[in-house]
């Protein structure tokens, strides 16, 4: 049985159908399924719908054999964190306390976390390296280290599947390389991770499953190497690209044509 299993999902907002349909995958202990589609395709959509806040129209998604909308919140948050896109941290919590939040499901809403949760809040402060950032306001940090706190904080939930929304959309170029490689980090200790980008550089260097969602909510999956074309993306992203391989880099990347 696979960690993460969707069948033939679909979904539909009452103002805008078929948003995406169809959709099949599964996903494994350690692996990671990146998600590429144009802007407005319904990759935030399906993953609020994996995060268990918008249920599907058609289709199922069980984890570890579950339905997962027959699960309440708790058992969710032991499964399965979120990083939206954009998160509004309007409180003055100190960086520290924001993520340590993220242990809510294990200590209880209302309980002031523990030594130990603190020992895990610090372990991954330091994994993310954001030392600097643990003990000033929320409301006084910028974009790009508010979405650094989120990240640690749906760490520190400790779930089996962690989803990131576009995690590295307000980073500099340095800090979403170093998000890319936290994510390969996480794989290797055994997380399962979804997330979206609007990079195709980004699966590339993760490797892994990949799935292309379309304009009209149809959604290629496979391997990376095997569905990441310069004809599929090309198509996609309705702009000439093309993918080399680079000596220096040891890598395939994506380029675009000359402007
Ligand atoms: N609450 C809603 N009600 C109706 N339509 C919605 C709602 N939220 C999003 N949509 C529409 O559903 C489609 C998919 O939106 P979604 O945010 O999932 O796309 P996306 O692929 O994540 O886009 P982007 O890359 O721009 O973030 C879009 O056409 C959007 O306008």
């Amino acid at each position: 049985m696979a960690l993460l299993e969707v069948k033939k999902a679909g979904f539909s907002y009452p103002t805008r159908e078929n948003v995406f349909t169809d959709i099949s995958f599964t996903l494994e202990k350690g692996e990671i399924f990146t998600i590429l589609g144009p802007n407005g395709a319904g990759k935030s959509t399906l993953l609020n719908s994996l995060a268990n806040l918008t249920p599907l129209t058609t289709g199922e998604i069980l984890v570890d054999g579950v339905r997962l909308d027959k699960m309440s919140s708790r058992e969710t948050a032991f499964k399965i964190a979120y990083v939206p896109q954009t998160t509004e941290i309007t409180y003055g919590y100190s960086v520290r306390d924001y993520i340590a939040m993220g242990r809510a499901a294990h200590v209880g809403m209302l309980v002031t976390p523990k030594k130990k949760d603190y020992e895990i809040v610090d372990e991954t402060i330091a994994l993310l390296g954001i030392e600097h950032l643990a003990h000033r306001l929320c409301t006084q940090i910028s974009g790009g280290e508010k979405q650094q706190a989120c990240i640690a904080r749906a760490i520190v939930q400790q779930p089996e599947i962690i989803l990131f929304d576009e995690p590295t959309s307000a980073l500099d170029y340095g800090n979403q390389l170093n998000i890319m490689r936290l994510i390969k980090k996480l794989c290797g200790r055994d997380y399962a991770v979804i997330m979206t980008t609007h990079n195709p550089d980004q699966p590339i260097l993760l490797e892994g499953k990949a799935g292309i969602l379309d304009r009209d909510g149809h959604m290629i999956t496979g391997t990376v190497g095997d569905i990441l074309s310069e004809e599929t993306l090309s198509a996609v992203y309705r702009t000439a690209l093309h993918l080399v391989y680079v000596e220096e880099a040891e890598r395939m990347a994506c380029i675009a044509a000359k402007i």
